[in-house]
């Protein structure tokens, strides 16, 4: 076998005559989006050269970004602008006139290709590992460039494993992950690219035999200078919007992808952006004294000075992402995490203590009194837990991953990931289940009570929809184009949504 010590003999077009030659096919209806396989884009040699490199470097779980319900295969991070770039001149040599002849340019007036994403994402899969239905997440750098397409090559050969295949789908989750709704089936074979719009909702299948690997990017574009150019710069936030909070004054503060944070006026006008966090912003809470505190996948906790949107503080949080915050007075703060733990804070920012006890990623925390919290895990499990004495004293597991968790004086409400919203009722020692309805055909991204006796809940299903308690009955529904992620209710009564379209919504 030719030797390849390192990845950059990656060079010319490999073991090919004529580059041109390979054969291209098309998966996808054309109406779910671009969707493109190139065999032998690589050639096996650099193929097993890149598993035994990514090898040599070491694998870790996904554990710590992602819930495993969701995906548990293992993955590394490369930061390789060489390689990518040599992606890039590959790609445009086995494309006829240019890469950009193959991707539809129609379909992105005002965007040329720009390259291939330096951040590469080498991906393992052992048997029981799976990566269930999703899009991917669009990369933004800036107003001029963000990915739009997926750049996916298969490093082993569907002989080599079983199972494993990419699966794709005509609509998103909400529609069930069933059998009935895939499109097309991809097998995999060692050295094909495939090439997809990031909006397009796919698979990865579970292996149930052998191994599968995959080097994993993107196609990143930069807007032409132009009439023809669509302004983005009129969304809230580059890519999702992950979280809401109300403020003191009346306002609200959002989170995103961006790693930003932003602060609006009651009306929508905007006030500050707030920059640090170097990943998604995934909570957010008022603290009190003009403070605003947020949490990020960076693992860190932040504190701001809302009025002069300085950055007073910031801590390593938690092991692996920091998932929920909340304020219990003006001197306890408690953050959930994707290690599994609850961290107790000062309002100054200080670790106290450490609550353990839940089995999964702690999703959702809510302040049930000044010493009593409320957390819901992936784990399955709501859990009550007495900050005098740092005790668990009351546990309800439930059949489903938990996503989200608001408290009320009366009552709490969890949502999760089968879409079930149940409604709780916590006397002090015991825990009692006092309803449970299906509030979404997808996963609950978060339950919020509103004033006079109203529930919002967010969902996969792109829906956000508001109930009457305890009747249960449906006041209002909004169906968004992505996923719905938080709602809030601001002090003169209008509620204010945000989603996976990065836009805020008044209503
Ligand atoms: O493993 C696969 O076939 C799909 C992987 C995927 O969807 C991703 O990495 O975003
Ligand atoms: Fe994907």
């Amino acid at each position: 076998m030719e030797a390849i010590s390192t990845v950059s003999d990656l060079e010319a077009p490999g073991i090919h005559d004529d580059p041109r030659s390979r054969a291209i096919e098309y998966p996808l209806p054309r109406s779910l989006g671009n969707c493109i396989l190139i065999a032998d884009f690589l050639s096996a040699t650099e193929c097993k050269a890149l598993i035994a490199q990514a090898e040599a470097r070491g694998f870790a779980s996904a554990e710590s970004d992602y819930p495993p319900s969701y995906r548990n295969n293992d993955r590394q991070v490369l930061d390789d602008p060489a390689l990518a770039e040599r992606l890039l001149r590959r790609l445009n040599e086995v494309c006829q006139g240019g890469a950009e002849n193959l991707l539809d340019a129609d379909q992105r007036t005002g965007w040329r290709l720009q390259g291939v994403n330096e951040r590469l994402r080498l991906c393992r899969y052992r048997p029981g590992q799976q990566f269930r239905i999703h899009q991917d997440g669009v990369h933004h750098r800036g107003p001029d460039c963000r990915s739009m397409l997926t750049f996916m090559v298969y490093l082993t050969d569907g002989n080599e494993f079983e199972g494993g295949d990419t699966l794709f789908y005509g609509a998103g989750p909400a529609h069930g992950e069933s059998a009935d709704d895939i499109v097309a089936r991809v097998r995999p074979r060692a050295g094909s690219l495939i090439l997809f719009d990031h909006g397009v909702w796919h698979a990865g299948a579970t292996v149930t035999r052998g191994t599968k690997y995959i080097l994993r990017s993107d196609l990143l574009f930069h807007r032409t200078q132009g009439e023809d150019a669509e302004p983005i710069a009129t969304a809230h936030h580059q890519g999702y919007i992950w979280a809401l909070a109300t403020l003191a004054g009346g306002g609200l503060a959002s989170g995103g992808r961006d790693g930003n944070i932003r602060l609006w006026k009651a009306d929508g006008t905007a006030i500050r952006t707030l920059t640090g966090h170097g990943q998604s912003v995934l909570g957010l809470a008022d603290i009190g004294n003009g403070l605003l505190a947020s949490i990020s996948r960076d693992r860190t906790l932040r504190f701001w000075a809302t009025a002069s949107g300085r950055c007073l503080k910031t801590v390593t949080a938690h092991r692996a992402a920091a998932l929920s915050i909340a304020r219990l007075s003006d001197r306890l703060i408690a953050t959930g995490g994707a290690d599994h733990s609850i961290q107790l804070w000062s309002a100054q920012g200080e670790r106290l203590r450490m609550l353990e006890g839940h089995q999964g990623w702690v999703w959702g925390l809510a302040a049930l009194a000044d010493d009593l919290l409320a957390s819901a895990s992936e784990d399955g499990s709501l859990r009550i837990w007495d900050l005098q004495r740092d005790q668990c004293i009351a546990r309800r597991q439930t059949p489903h991953p938990m996503r989200t968790i608001d408290a009320h004086p009366e009552a709490l409400a969890t949502g999760d990931a089968n879409g079930n919203v149940r409604l709780w009722a916590f006397d002090g020692e015991r825990l009692v289940e006092t309803a449970s309805f299906t509030a979404h055909a997808a996963a609950v991204r978060r339950v919020r009570f509103l004033r006079d006796g109203r529930l919002a809940t967010c969902g996969e299903d792109n829906c956000l929809r508001i109930w009457d308690i305890p009747s249960l009955a449906l006041l209002h529904e909004d169906q968004r184009i992505n996923f719905v992620t938080d709602v809030v209710e601001l002090q003169g009564g209008a509620t204010v949504s945000c989603g996976y379209d990065g836009e805020l919504v008044w209503s």
